[in-house]
Protein backbone atom coordinates (compact mmCIF):
# COMPACT_ATOMS: atom_id res chain seq x y z
CA UNK A 1 0.00 0.00 0.00
CA UNK A 2 1.33 3.72 -1.15
CA UNK A 3 0.65 6.37 1.39
CA UNK A 4 1.99 10.08 1.69
CA UNK A 5 5.70 9.84 3.27
CA UNK A 6 5.35 10.50 6.96
CA UNK A 7 1.67 8.48 7.08
CA UNK A 8 1.67 5.23 8.63
CA UNK A 9 0.08 2.33 7.02
CA UNK A 10 -3.50 0.82 7.75
CA UNK A 11 -2.35 -2.57 8.97
CA UNK A 12 -5.37 -4.78 10.37
CA UNK A 13 -4.37 -7.86 12.15
CA UNK A 14 -7.24 -10.97 12.57
CA UNK A 15 -9.50 -10.12 15.50
CA UNK A 16 -9.45 -6.75 14.73
CA UNK A 17 -12.42 -5.12 15.37
CA UNK A 18 -14.29 -1.80 12.77
CA UNK A 19 -17.86 -0.36 14.17
CA UNK A 20 -19.85 1.62 12.53
CA UNK A 21 -23.21 3.08 13.00
CA UNK A 22 -24.73 -0.31 11.46
CA UNK A 23 -22.31 -3.03 12.79
CA UNK A 24 -19.01 -4.20 14.10
CA UNK A 25 -16.71 -5.97 11.61
CA UNK A 26 -14.16 -8.62 12.62
CA UNK A 27 -11.01 -8.72 10.55
CA UNK A 28 -10.58 -12.55 9.17
CA UNK A 29 -7.62 -12.10 7.03
CA UNK A 30 -5.98 -9.75 4.39
CA UNK A 31 -6.94 -10.45 1.01
CA UNK A 32 -4.69 -8.02 -1.39
CA UNK A 33 -2.67 -4.45 -0.63
CA UNK A 34 -3.14 -2.18 -3.71
CA UNK A 35 -2.35 1.24 -4.62
CA UNK A 36 -3.96 2.76 -2.63
CA UNK A 37 -5.12 0.89 0.33
CA UNK A 38 -5.85 -2.83 1.65
CA UNK A 39 -8.88 -4.95 1.66
CA UNK A 40 -9.44 -7.36 4.08
CA UNK A 41 -12.10 -10.39 4.56
CA UNK A 42 -14.36 -9.40 7.05
CA UNK A 43 -17.18 -11.25 9.84
CA UNK A 44 -20.15 -8.79 10.77
CA UNK A 45 -20.01 -9.98 14.46
CA UNK A 46 -24.23 -10.36 14.78
CA UNK A 47 -25.08 -11.82 11.65
CA UNK A 48 -21.98 -13.73 11.04
CA UNK A 49 -22.04 -12.93 7.16
CA UNK A 50 -18.61 -12.29 5.16
CA UNK A 51 -17.75 -9.37 3.38
CA UNK A 52 -14.76 -7.55 1.95
CA UNK A 53 -13.77 -4.24 4.20
CA UNK A 54 -11.43 -1.96 2.15
CA UNK A 55 -9.68 0.91 3.71
CA UNK A 56 -7.95 4.26 2.36
CA UNK A 57 -5.46 6.10 4.80
CA UNK A 58 -7.30 9.89 4.65
CA UNK A 59 -4.74 11.99 2.91
CA UNK A 60 -3.77 16.10 2.82
CA UNK A 61 -2.36 15.84 -0.51
CA UNK A 62 -4.32 13.32 -2.12
CA UNK A 63 -7.89 12.71 -3.49
CA UNK A 64 -9.93 10.03 -1.92
CA UNK A 65 -9.93 7.61 -4.33
CA UNK A 66 -12.32 5.23 -2.26
CA UNK A 67 -14.64 7.90 -2.53
CA UNK A 68 -14.72 7.62 -6.47
CA UNK A 69 -15.14 3.89 -5.76
CA UNK A 70 -18.36 4.36 -3.89
CA UNK A 71 -19.58 7.18 -5.65
CA UNK A 72 -19.37 4.34 -9.12
CA UNK A 73 -20.97 1.71 -7.36
CA UNK A 74 -23.48 3.43 -6.20
CA UNK A 75 -24.30 4.77 -9.69
CA UNK A 76 -24.06 1.94 -11.32
CA UNK A 77 -26.06 -0.79 -8.77
CA UNK A 78 -28.98 -2.17 -10.49
CA UNK A 79 -27.59 -1.78 -14.06
CA UNK A 80 -28.52 -5.14 -15.07
CA UNK A 81 -30.53 -8.02 -13.30
CA UNK A 82 -27.01 -10.25 -12.57
CA UNK A 83 -24.90 -6.96 -11.77
CA UNK A 84 -21.01 -6.76 -12.91
CA UNK A 85 -20.58 -4.75 -9.40
CA UNK A 86 -20.08 -5.71 -5.90
CA UNK A 87 -22.91 -4.13 -3.32
CA UNK A 88 -22.28 -1.86 -0.84
CA UNK A 89 -22.89 -2.73 2.66
CA UNK A 90 -21.46 0.10 4.28
CA UNK A 91 -19.01 2.77 4.32
CA UNK A 92 -17.57 5.08 7.15
CA UNK A 93 -14.78 7.13 7.99
CA UNK A 94 -12.47 6.90 11.47
CA UNK A 95 -11.23 10.47 12.32
CA UNK A 96 -9.38 9.38 15.32
CA UNK A 97 -7.64 6.80 13.46
CA UNK A 98 -7.62 8.31 10.01
CA UNK A 99 -9.06 6.12 7.33
CA UNK A 100 -12.19 6.07 4.49
CA UNK A 101 -13.51 2.50 4.53
CA UNK A 102 -16.02 0.94 2.25
CA UNK A 103 -17.99 -2.42 3.10
CA UNK A 104 -18.94 -4.83 0.25
CA UNK A 105 -19.76 -8.01 -0.84
CA UNK A 106 -17.36 -10.60 -0.65
CA UNK A 107 -16.17 -11.87 -4.65
CA UNK A 108 -13.83 -15.39 -5.16
CA UNK A 109 -10.63 -15.39 -6.63
CA UNK A 110 -9.62 -13.21 -9.45
CA UNK A 111 -9.56 -14.05 -12.89
CA UNK A 112 -5.75 -13.34 -12.81
CA UNK A 113 -5.61 -16.05 -9.64
CA UNK A 114 -8.01 -18.70 -11.00
CA UNK A 115 -5.84 -18.68 -14.67
CA UNK A 116 -2.83 -19.24 -12.42
CA UNK A 117 -4.05 -21.73 -10.51
CA UNK A 118 -5.54 -23.08 -14.16
CA UNK A 119 -2.17 -22.60 -15.75
CA UNK A 120 0.25 -25.42 -14.00
CA UNK A 121 -2.53 -27.65 -15.37
CA UNK A 122 -2.95 -26.34 -19.24
CA UNK A 123 -1.20 -23.07 -19.21
CA UNK A 124 -4.98 -21.10 -20.16
CA UNK A 125 -8.92 -21.11 -19.91
CA UNK A 126 -10.60 -23.63 -22.52
CA UNK A 127 -11.89 -21.17 -25.44
CA UNK A 128 -15.53 -21.08 -23.93
CA UNK A 129 -14.53 -20.21 -20.71
CA UNK A 130 -12.17 -17.61 -22.05
CA UNK A 131 -14.83 -15.96 -24.42
CA UNK A 132 -18.01 -16.19 -21.99
CA UNK A 133 -16.19 -14.82 -18.64
CA UNK A 134 -14.57 -12.17 -21.21
CA UNK A 135 -18.08 -11.48 -22.34
CA UNK A 136 -18.85 -10.61 -18.49
CA UNK A 137 -15.83 -8.62 -18.23
CA UNK A 138 -16.98 -6.37 -21.23
CA UNK A 139 -20.57 -5.82 -19.68
CA UNK A 140 -19.25 -4.44 -16.93
CA UNK A 141 -17.10 -1.99 -19.19
CA UNK A 142 -20.17 -1.64 -20.51
CA UNK A 143 -22.52 -0.52 -17.44
CA UNK A 144 -19.62 1.85 -16.65
CA UNK A 145 -19.45 3.59 -19.66
CA UNK A 146 -23.15 4.22 -19.68
CA UNK A 147 -22.32 6.73 -16.64
CA UNK A 148 -19.32 8.51 -18.50
CA UNK A 149 -16.73 6.74 -16.92
CA UNK A 150 -13.85 4.95 -17.91
CA UNK A 151 -11.95 2.42 -16.15
CA UNK A 152 -8.16 2.59 -17.25
CA UNK A 153 -6.77 -0.44 -15.94
CA UNK A 154 -8.98 -3.23 -17.29
CA UNK A 155 -6.99 -6.59 -16.29
CA UNK A 156 -7.74 -9.97 -15.05
CA UNK A 157 -6.45 -9.21 -11.68
CA UNK A 158 -9.39 -6.38 -11.68
CA UNK A 159 -12.16 -8.58 -12.20
CA UNK A 160 -12.95 -12.07 -9.97
CA UNK A 161 -15.75 -14.57 -10.06
CA UNK A 162 -18.51 -14.44 -7.47
CA UNK A 163 -18.13 -16.71 -4.13
CA UNK A 164 -19.87 -19.63 -3.83
CA UNK A 165 -23.34 -19.38 -5.40
CA UNK A 166 -22.21 -17.11 -7.60
CA UNK A 167 -18.97 -18.48 -9.01
CA UNK A 168 -20.39 -18.04 -12.94
CA UNK A 169 -20.91 -14.47 -12.29
CA UNK A 170 -17.58 -12.08 -13.11
CA UNK A 171 -17.56 -8.71 -11.16
CA UNK A 172 -15.09 -5.94 -11.99
CA UNK A 173 -13.60 -4.42 -8.56
CA UNK A 174 -10.94 -1.92 -8.50
CA UNK A 175 -12.10 1.62 -9.88
CA UNK A 176 -8.73 3.08 -8.31
CA UNK A 177 -7.81 5.39 -11.60
CA UNK A 178 -11.28 5.44 -13.07
CA UNK A 179 -11.85 8.89 -14.73
CA UNK A 180 -14.77 10.62 -15.91
CA UNK A 181 -14.57 11.85 -19.42
CA UNK A 182 -18.51 13.74 -19.56
CA UNK A 183 -18.29 17.34 -17.97
CA UNK A 184 -21.51 18.09 -15.75
CA UNK A 185 -23.32 19.31 -18.84
CA UNK A 186 -22.71 15.32 -19.90
CA UNK A 187 -20.66 16.61 -22.90
CA UNK A 188 -17.22 15.01 -24.07
CA UNK A 189 -14.17 16.26 -22.15
CA UNK A 190 -11.67 17.81 -24.47
CA UNK A 191 -8.79 15.70 -25.19
CA UNK A 192 -5.86 16.99 -23.43
CA UNK A 193 -2.77 17.68 -25.34
CA UNK A 194 -0.73 14.99 -23.77
CA UNK A 195 -1.56 12.32 -21.10
CA UNK A 196 0.78 10.11 -18.60
CA UNK A 197 0.93 6.63 -18.54
CA UNK A 198 -1.61 5.12 -16.61
CA UNK A 199 -2.74 1.42 -16.15
CA UNK A 200 -0.71 -1.49 -16.89
CA UNK A 201 1.73 -1.90 -19.24
CA UNK A 202 1.16 -5.64 -20.17
CA UNK A 203 -3.24 -4.37 -20.90
CA UNK A 204 -2.74 -0.68 -21.82
CA UNK A 205 -4.23 0.17 -25.12
CA UNK A 206 -1.87 2.31 -27.95
CA UNK A 207 -3.08 5.15 -26.94
CA UNK A 208 -1.92 5.27 -23.73
CA UNK A 209 1.48 3.81 -24.74
CA UNK A 210 1.66 7.40 -26.97
CA UNK A 211 0.93 9.45 -24.21
CA UNK A 212 -2.83 10.34 -25.76
CA UNK A 213 -6.36 10.95 -24.34
CA UNK A 214 -8.10 7.96 -23.29
CA UNK A 215 -11.88 7.02 -24.51
CA UNK A 216 -14.22 4.28 -24.43
CA UNK A 217 -12.56 2.39 -27.14
CA UNK A 218 -9.57 2.19 -25.33
CA UNK A 219 -10.96 0.02 -22.49
CA UNK A 220 -12.31 -1.73 -24.82
CA UNK A 221 -8.32 -2.27 -26.17
CA UNK A 222 -7.03 -3.47 -22.78
CA UNK A 223 -9.97 -6.11 -22.50
CA UNK A 224 -9.53 -7.11 -25.44
CA UNK A 225 -5.78 -8.25 -24.46
CA UNK A 226 -7.47 -9.33 -21.29
CA UNK A 227 -9.69 -11.50 -23.78
CA UNK A 228 -6.44 -12.98 -25.02
CA UNK A 229 -4.51 -13.47 -22.07
CA UNK A 230 -6.99 -15.86 -20.82
CA UNK A 231 -7.34 -17.53 -24.07
CA UNK A 232 -3.84 -18.06 -25.67
CA UNK A 233 -2.15 -20.99 -24.91
CA UNK A 234 1.08 -19.13 -24.65
CA UNK A 235 -0.39 -16.50 -22.90
CA UNK A 236 0.60 -12.74 -24.39
CA UNK A 237 3.87 -12.76 -26.49
CA UNK A 238 4.84 -9.34 -24.69
CA UNK A 239 4.03 -10.76 -20.58
CA UNK A 240 6.95 -10.30 -18.34
CA UNK A 241 8.35 -7.44 -20.55
CA UNK A 242 8.21 -3.64 -18.69
CA UNK A 243 9.65 -1.76 -21.97
CA UNK A 244 6.57 0.37 -22.97
CA UNK A 245 8.03 0.64 -26.73
CA UNK A 246 8.79 -3.37 -26.97
CA UNK A 247 5.51 -3.66 -25.31
CA UNK A 248 3.58 -1.45 -28.16
CA UNK A 249 5.67 -2.87 -31.02
CA UNK A 250 4.21 -6.54 -29.97
CA UNK A 251 0.51 -5.33 -29.68
CA UNK A 252 1.12 -3.81 -32.93
CA UNK A 253 2.09 -7.64 -34.44
CA UNK A 254 -0.99 -8.88 -33.14
CA UNK A 255 -2.40 -6.73 -36.42
CA UNK A 256 0.28 -7.09 -38.69
CA UNK A 257 1.16 -11.10 -38.00
CA UNK A 258 -2.52 -12.02 -36.63
CA UNK A 259 -1.84 -15.80 -37.43
CA UNK A 260 1.43 -15.75 -35.11
CA UNK A 261 -0.15 -13.69 -31.90
CA UNK A 262 -3.02 -16.34 -32.21
CA UNK A 263 -1.12 -19.14 -31.37
CA UNK A 264 -3.68 -21.58 -33.86
CA UNK A 265 -6.87 -20.64 -32.12
CA UNK A 266 -9.71 -22.21 -34.43
CA UNK A 267 -11.59 -18.82 -33.76
CA UNK A 268 -8.27 -16.15 -34.42
CA UNK A 269 -10.46 -15.00 -37.71
CA UNK A 270 -13.11 -13.52 -35.32
CA UNK A 271 -10.90 -12.22 -32.73
CA UNK A 272 -8.98 -10.36 -35.56
CA UNK A 273 -12.22 -8.77 -36.69
CA UNK A 274 -13.13 -7.81 -32.69
CA UNK A 275 -9.89 -5.90 -32.87
CA UNK A 276 -10.14 -4.40 -36.12
CA UNK A 277 -13.63 -2.72 -34.90
CA UNK A 278 -12.30 -1.20 -32.02
CA UNK A 279 -8.91 0.19 -33.51
CA UNK A 280 -11.02 2.26 -36.16
CA UNK A 281 -12.87 3.44 -33.41
CA UNK A 282 -11.75 7.39 -32.10
CA UNK A 283 -11.73 9.09 -28.60
CA UNK A 284 -14.89 10.42 -29.12
CA UNK A 285 -16.63 7.01 -30.22
CA UNK A 286 -19.20 5.23 -28.67
CA UNK A 287 -18.56 1.66 -28.40
CA UNK A 288 -21.29 -1.11 -30.26
CA UNK A 289 -21.12 -3.80 -27.69
CA UNK A 290 -23.64 -5.70 -29.10
CA UNK A 291 -21.54 -6.43 -32.21
CA UNK A 292 -18.30 -7.40 -29.87
CA UNK A 293 -20.80 -9.63 -28.07
CA UNK A 294 -22.47 -11.16 -31.16
CA UNK A 295 -18.65 -12.04 -32.09
CA UNK A 296 -17.90 -13.60 -28.86
CA UNK A 297 -20.58 -15.94 -29.16
CA UNK A 298 -19.92 -16.64 -33.12
CA UNK A 299 -16.18 -17.45 -31.88
CA UNK A 300 -17.43 -19.73 -29.26
CA UNK A 301 -19.54 -21.71 -31.65
CA UNK A 302 -16.42 -21.86 -34.07
CA UNK A 303 -14.33 -23.35 -30.79
CA UNK A 304 -17.19 -26.20 -30.65
CA UNK A 305 -18.52 -24.70 -27.62
CA UNK A 306 -21.43 -23.00 -25.59
CA UNK A 307 -21.56 -19.42 -23.84
CA UNK A 308 -23.26 -20.63 -21.01
CA UNK A 309 -21.15 -24.34 -20.15
CA UNK A 310 -20.03 -23.99 -16.64
CA UNK A 311 -16.83 -22.20 -16.30
CA UNK A 312 -13.44 -24.22 -15.75
CA UNK A 313 -13.67 -23.36 -12.36
CA UNK A 314 -17.01 -24.57 -11.53
N1 LIG B 1 -15.12 -7.34 -3.04
C1 LIG B 1 -14.01 -8.08 -2.99
N2 LIG B 1 -14.08 -9.38 -2.65
C2 LIG B 1 -12.96 -10.15 -2.61
N3 LIG B 1 -11.72 -9.71 -2.88
C3 LIG B 1 -11.59 -8.42 -3.21
C4 LIG B 1 -12.71 -7.53 -3.29
N4 LIG B 1 -12.26 -6.31 -3.65
C5 LIG B 1 -10.92 -6.43 -3.81
N5 LIG B 1 -10.50 -7.69 -3.54
C6 LIG B 1 -9.12 -8.20 -3.60
O1 LIG B 1 -8.27 -7.33 -2.88
C7 LIG B 1 -7.07 -7.07 -3.60
C8 LIG B 1 -6.83 -5.59 -3.77
O2 LIG B 1 -8.00 -5.04 -4.34
P1 LIG B 1 -8.06 -3.77 -5.30
O3 LIG B 1 -7.42 -4.14 -6.61
O4 LIG B 1 -9.46 -3.30 -5.37
O5 LIG B 1 -7.18 -2.75 -4.51
P2 LIG B 1 -6.20 -1.68 -5.02
O6 LIG B 1 -5.67 -1.11 -3.78
O7 LIG B 1 -6.84 -0.73 -5.95
O8 LIG B 1 -5.14 -2.54 -5.84
P3 LIG B 1 -4.23 -2.19 -7.12
O9 LIG B 1 -3.65 -0.85 -6.88
O10 LIG B 1 -3.21 -3.30 -7.14
O11 LIG B 1 -5.09 -2.25 -8.34
C9 LIG B 1 -7.16 -7.85 -4.90
O12 LIG B 1 -6.45 -9.05 -4.75
C10 LIG B 1 -8.62 -8.17 -5.04
O13 LIG B 1 -8.79 -9.43 -5.67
Amino acid sequence: MSVDPGEEDVDFKPGHEITSKKATYVVEKLLGEGGFGAVYKVKESKTGKLYALKVEKKSETKPSKLKMEIAILKLVSGERKTSHFTEIVDRGKKDKEGYFFLVMELAGASLADLKKKRGKMSGAFSPPTALSASLQCLEACEDLHKYGYIHRDLKPANYACGADKKSHTIYILDFGISRKILNDRNELKTPRVTVRFKGTIKFASMACHKGIELGWKDDCESWFYLLLDLILPNGLQWRGNQDKGTVCKAKEEVRSKPKDAYQGLKCWNILDKIITYIDQLQYQDHVDYHYIYRHLTEACISCGGKMEAPYDWE
